[in-house]
This record gives structure tokens, sequence and C-alpha cells, in this order.
């Protein structure tokens, strides 16, 4: 089917309409029927051709764009935003979240430089004309939401310095310099300007640290026969001690670790106080209580058995929560050419701080071809700025627990309590509306 403002069948025969771009919902989409719904509801199908014009008229170019920022922007909703999405279905919403807009604009510029690099399109100079004007808006999305960073110029990056050092003699490549900012700690700044797709940090897999390098230590053997460990487990006992190796391959790294994290998980009697009675404070507790079960689980046994490998002054409550920390603020789900989702510690990349905002959207599949993870940009980031990452699609509260901040600007993950008002609500109106 062509869409709105493209030639009826008539008209087309008129015009070049042998090339087209083709916006389609995948089929594999784990969404497929509500996304379809939503489309139908705009009257669009799940595939849609855009034909290109050889001479389009003035507004041709921002018609179809926007027609084809309607159609990608259904494709690209996630989950949170479907639910909204589904509640909008009649209305013309323009606008999801920030992640979807981003997620929406370059996934139009991916298509048409796949169209442009083709080279079998007559319209080579209407693909170009759509490509400026989509970079356009991806600068104006940039502009209009880019985060002020304050710099703290009285601390040294002399640690951080040596990291990037280090990085550089293990082939790590990096555009980004460290810098401490204001209410978050180590930021990563842009050495340059950056552009769309540029690649802001490479990280060689060899310098990742994953559950691939614990399999050579000597606690690997005794964990892997404990029942029902997590790969995860096992990092966090391994980076314990790690941490403390001086021999160890990661020690330049270590170094570069707080001494506290401040998560949620080791708020002060003061900050529970003030949460008393609220559900983060719900949320907080029982994370706690469930690391706090599984250590007992652990230890003693482990230092008693094995006091040569689990040292008992390593080994304490307080070191097992200070890894647990790391382990949550730090690590990031990485998929491996063999098709494994590992949770892993990436040096330098943990500079990156979260952003509703973010420069980098997609960052966790290691490429094939070079072994290395790409971390690419998804709008530009100037010179001096702070490049910000999306650590994922999370609430306020989980940002708070798990990673100790509260994010800039209207989180739109914070909906969870409202669904549920919303579903509660919708069940009053159908209890109280006769039919
Ligand atoms: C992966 S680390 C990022 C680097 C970190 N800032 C540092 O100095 O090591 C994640 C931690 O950075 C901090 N952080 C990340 N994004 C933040 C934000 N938007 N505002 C405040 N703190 C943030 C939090 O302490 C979080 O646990």
């Amino acid at each position: 089917m062509e869409i709105d403002n493209t030639p009826s069948s008539d008209e087309a025969k008129e015009t070049d309409d042998d090339f087209a771009i083709v916006l389609e919902l995948s089929e594999d989409d784990p969404h497929f029927d509500k996304k379809k719904k939503l489309l139908q509801n705009k009257g669009f199908n799940p595939k849609e051709l855009v034909y290109l014009k050889s001479s389009p008229g003035p507004d041709w170019i921002s018609t179809t764009l926007k027609v084809m920022l309607q159609i990608a922007r259904i494709i690209q909703l996630d989950e949170v935003e479907i639910y909204f999405g589904e509640d909008d279905a009649c209305s013309s919403v323009e606008f999801y979240s920030p992640r979807n807009e981003v997620e929406t604009l370059n996934s139009i510029l991916s298509l048409l430089d796949i169209s442009l690099s083709s080279g079998m399109c007559m319209q080579m100079n209407v693909l170009q004309e759509l490509r400026e004007a989509i970079i356009g808006m991806i600068h104006d999305f940039g502009d209009k939401n880019s985060v002020k960073t304050t710099f703290l110029e009285n601390h040294s990056c002399g640690k951080e310095e040596c990291l990037l050092q280090w990085g550089e003699n293990n082939g790590i490549t990096t555009r980004l310099q460290i810098a401490y900012v204001e209410g978050a700690g180590r930021g990563a700044i842009a050495r340059e300007n950056l552009n769309v797709g540029d690649i802001a940090v490479e990280i060689p897999v060899s310098t990742v640290i994953s559950e691939e390098l614990i399999r050579e230590s000597n606690m690997f053997h005794i964990l892997e026969k404990i029942d029902g460990i997590s790969s995860e487990t096992i990092l966090l006992l391994w980076s314990m001690k790690e941490k403390h190796n001086c021999n160890s391959k990661f020690k330049i790294y270590f170094n570069t670790l707080p001494e506290e994290f401040n998560t949620g998980l080791s708020f002060g009697i003061d900050a529970i106080m003030a949460l008393d009675g609220t559900m983060l404070l719900e949320e907080i507790v029982q994370a706690k209580q469930h690391l706090q079960t599984q250590y007992d689980s652990l230890f003693p046994t482990l230092c008693n058995d094995h006091p040569d490998i689990f040292p008992r002054e390593v080994y304490t409550w307080e070191q097992f929560l200070w890894a647990c920390e790391l382990w949550y603020s730090n690590s990031m789900q990485v998929m491996f050419p063999d098709g494994k989702l590992r949770t892993c510690l990436i040096p330098i990349a943990g500079f990156l701080n979260h952003s509703i905002y973010p420069h980098i959207l997609h960052y966790g599949k290691v490429d094939p071809a070079t072994n290395s993870l790409k971390f690419c940009l998804s709008r530009p980031c100037s010179e001096g700025e702070q490049c910000f990452l999306s650590y994922g699609n999370f609430s306020s509260s989980h940002l708070l627990t798990f990673y100790g901040f509260l994010p800039q600007g209207d989180n739109p993950y914070d909906v969870i309590p409202m669904v549920q008002i919303l579903r509660l609500n919708r069940k009053i109106v159908r209890k109280v509306t006769p039919d």
C-alpha cells in the first residue's frame, strides 16, 4: 500500500515511482499485534512503501518525513510506550519518549543510508534531501534536550588517566576524556565534535571482565559446584578478591573504582528514615534482605572450607555489599558472537553516566568482525559536552536503589504505579458503568 502523500495509482504512473523506501514492522517483533493495531488506527499497514519522486514539490520532503516518522515511531515503541500509545490510539500522538524519538530518527536514517549505499535509486538527490532533513531533526532534538554539565575543577583525574593509558596499550580506542562532574562522580566528555554514527569508544573483548575470564581462576572449580549459583554471583565473589590482587591484569581498573557506591543498598539510617512508608523503602529493604540471605548461604562456609582461597578478612558482609553495588551500578549486558548474553564490567565505558536523553543507545553487542564492543552515537555530542548512555528503561526508584541517583527531567519509565492506578481506574469504571 502507498502512504497518504504518494500519488494515487493513476498519478503514480506519471511519476518515477520505481523506487520506494520500505517501512516494515517485523513479524518477529514481540509486540507485533499491538503495534499492527496502532498502525492500522492511524491508517497504515505493517508494511508501507514510500515512493520517491524525481522532482518533489516544496512540501513533499516535510510531508513525507512526517508520515515516515508516524510509522517509525510506532515500530520503535517499547512495552511501556505501547501501553500509553494504545490509550492515545485515536489522537495524533507526535512524541512517545526521548528514547523512542532518537530511535525513530536513527531508524529512518539507517533506511536512507542503505538506499543511498545501494546506488540503485534514480532519485539520489531526493534521498540526500531526506537524509539532510533527518540529520537536522536529530541535531534539533539534541539542542533542545542537551543537559548542562558542571565540571569540578579541583579533582585530580590521575587514576582515570592511568586507566585511559592502560586502555590505549590494550587496544581500546576512545574519543572521550574523563572529568569529575557535579552530582555524578566522574563522567565521559567528548574530546572533539562527535557525529551520529561516530564511535565514541571501542573496547576489544580481551579488556572486558566477564564469566570467561573467571573460568581460569582457582575459585571457579569450587564455586561451579555450588547448587544454583549464578554467573553473576561467581563474578561478584571473584571481584571481591581480585580488587586486592597486585598482579591482576585489571589492577589499574580496580584502582579507579570508588571506595563507596552510595546506591540505595548502602543508604544510611537518615536516608532510610526519610523514606519511611514509601514503596521505595520496601524495594530497598527487599533487595537487601535477598542479598543478606545469599551472603549467609555462602559465608562463613566458603571461608571455613577453603580459607586459602576465600580469606575471611576479604569476604566480609561489607565487602560483599560493595561488590553487589559495583556489579549493579557498573555492569552491562553484552551479547557475544556465540549468542550468549553475559554480564560484564567494561573499563573506560564504565565512566559513561546515564541520561533520559542519551547520546548512545546501542552498545551491547560484540561486533564479530572486530571482536570488539562499539559505543556509537545516535545523536551528536559536541566537544566538551558530557556524553551520556542509556542504562535501560528504568524507573527512578530502580535507578535510586541500584545506581544511587535520580535522573534529571521527566522519566517516562516512572509509570508502574500510574499503570496500576490506570488499570484500577478502568476496573472501577467498568464496574460502575452498566453495559
Ligand atoms: C557506570 S557508573 C558511571 C561512572 C560514575 N559516575 C563514576 O564516577 O564511576 C554508574 C554510576 O554513576 C553515577 N551516575 C550515572 N548517571 C548519573 C546521573 N545521571 N546522575 C547522577 N549520577 C549518575 C551513579 O553513581 C551510578 O551508580
